[in-house]
């Protein structure tokens, strides 16, 4: 049978941008359909205005140490709507140089919502288009859970649309979403209530970690109520009150509720059940190694697999699998090693296993390294803005298993570093590296404390 075309991707986020400009490089006929904006959620809701977010925000952060280098106090205004308007000025300049890219590429954007008929024939708004593969990148959404008046709550999409800075934010969760923003908008003035139903903030991360970085923000002056939960929200004198149970009943006030409960798979209404594609958990798409779906020429990259849910974990995926199936590399990921970091301040990361990973694995022969101090930053200030800096190893082989920073440069520190635990470095190789001098990373050479 002919196809209209070798590839039709659903989705322009980084799983299906990477997928669609490696299919094409192999010669192939490639189309991609998206709904929104291409790049997704990063580009459009994620990643990139999040990031220019914190740079906003790091302003602020460093007007405060300022006067101990010198600098005398100034007045300063910072206009939101001036930013966020530069932000999605730039955000419209990404758009146009994907689309340039994608014609570049001979790759053919069909700019609506496509549906499953069958396993090889999508409907786009009525047009019938047929394909010999198809890969589904249609991304996540975020999750509101079922709490009285979760109507009120608004979620980071909207975040990067606020007309104005709310005076008091409450956020519902306190993972990768809820600790960023908190971070930022209290940088920016705001009063913030994050509200986390587990023990700690960050769950994931490790423990030290997420313990570092739940001092570095109540120091700040962010209220954290961890294990629990919001029971309801009402809206009364033009202010919204949450409910809030747990270690402790009380109720909070806020102007804004920020939801950052989790991200869940875009799989909703796609006509899956026309194709056989299945789903497993949360409504992920169900796929092999090679992200092949439950039918054969159907596969699946990025957040709608719920593997990891990280850009540049979507953007590997789409490359592995055009590699495999066009380009005759066999390719899959090794997710052991994926780098991760919250942009918060203080800026944490982590790369490898976390110590209570590791002692599931190697039980009592984890030996870990761990080391607190002041860096030099800080050293003129009165603020007491520790690192905290971890290393896991394996102590019968040296091994080192992961690695964990609180501080400056964190994510870049970490990910540099996750080259080498990849390949399997020891704590020896590390002792002998001759390191940068004055930075952070350096110390990650020279750690001599074993943690007891
Ligand atoms: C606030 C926020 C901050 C983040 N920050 C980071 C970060 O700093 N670092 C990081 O690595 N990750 C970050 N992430 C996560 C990252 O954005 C995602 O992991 C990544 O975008 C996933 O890529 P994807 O291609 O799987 O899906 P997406 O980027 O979500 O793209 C999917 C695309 O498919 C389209 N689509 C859906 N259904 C259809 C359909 N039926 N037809 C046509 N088009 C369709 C959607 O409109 C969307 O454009 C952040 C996420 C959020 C929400
Ligand atoms: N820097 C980054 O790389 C980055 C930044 C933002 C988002 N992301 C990606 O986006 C995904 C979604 O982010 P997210 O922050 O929404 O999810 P998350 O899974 O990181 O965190 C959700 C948090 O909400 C808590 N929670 C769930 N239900 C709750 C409730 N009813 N009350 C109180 N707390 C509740 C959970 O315990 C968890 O800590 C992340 O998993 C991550 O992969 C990555």
């Amino acid at each position: 049978m002919a196809f209209d075309y070798n590839l039709f991707v659903i989705g322009a986020g980084p799983g299906g941008l990477a997928a669609a400009k490696k299919a094409a490089s192999y010669g192939v006929r490639v189309a991609i359909a998206e709904q929104e904006s291409i790049g997704g959620t990063c580009v459009n809701r994620g990643c990139i205005p999040k990031k220019l977010i914190v740079y906003a925000a790091d302003f602020a952060l460093q007007k405060q140490i300022a006067p101990s280098y010198g600098w005398s106090e100034c007045q300063t205004y910072f206009d939101w709507t001036l930013f966020i308007k530069s932000v999605h000025q730039h955000l419209d300049t990404l758009n146009q140089s994907y689309f340039q890219q994608l014609h570049k590429a001979g790759i053919e954007l069909i700019s609506d919502r496509a549906t499953f008929i069958d396993a090889h024939t999508v409907d786009i708004n009525g047009l019938k288009v047929t394909a010999d593969k198809i890969l589904i990148a249609v991304g996540g959404q975020p999750l509101k859970p079922k709490i009285p008046g979760i109507e009120y709550a608004i979620t980071s999409r909207e975040m990067f649309q606020l007309p104005y800075l709310p005076k008091r934010l409450a956020i519902i969760g306190g993972g990768y979403i809820g600790v960023e923003f908190s971070s930022m908008m209290h940088a920016f003035g705001c009063q913030v209530t994050v509200i986390e139903k587990d023990e700690m903030i960050l769950s994931g991360f490790d423990d030290e970690i997420r313990s570092a970085v739940e001092q570095g923000l109540r120091k700040r002056g962010i209220k954290l109520l961890t294990s629990s939960t919001v029971q309801e929200i009402k809206y009364s004198d033009e202010s919204l009150l949450l409910t809030i149970t747990g270690k402790k009943r009380e109720i909070i006030t806020a102007d804004t509720i920020l939801v950052a409960t989790g991200y869940a798979p875009n799989t909703k209404n796609l006509g899956l059940e026309n194709a056989h594609v299945e789903l497993g958990e949360h409504g992920a798409i169900k796929v092999d190694e090679y992200s092949r779906t439950t039918q054969e020429n159907i596969f699946a990259v990025g957040d709608c697999t719920s593997r990891v849910q990280l850009s540049p974990v979507a953007k590997a995926e789409g490359i592995a699998f055009a590699n495999t199936v066009f380009g005759n590399k066999v390719q899959k990921l090794d997710y052991d090693y994926v780098p991760s970091a919250v942009f918060c301040r203080p800026e944490a990361a982590g790369v490898g296993m976390t110590e209570a990973k590791a002692r599931e694995k190697f039980g009592e022969s984890v030996q870990c390294y761990y080391t607190q101090f002041q860096p030099l930053l800080y050293q003129l200030t009165d603020q007491n803005e520790p690192t905290t800096m971890k290393l896991v190893l394996n102590g019968d082989s040296g091994q080192v298993l992961g690695a964990h920073l609180v501080g400056e440069h964190a994510a870049d520190i970490i990910q540099s570093l996750g080259v080498a635990i990849r390949k399997g470095i020891t704590k020896e190789d590390l002792d002998e590296i001759i390191g940068i001098h004055p930075t952070v990373g350096e110390e990650f050479f020279s750690l001599d404390r074993v943690q007891e």
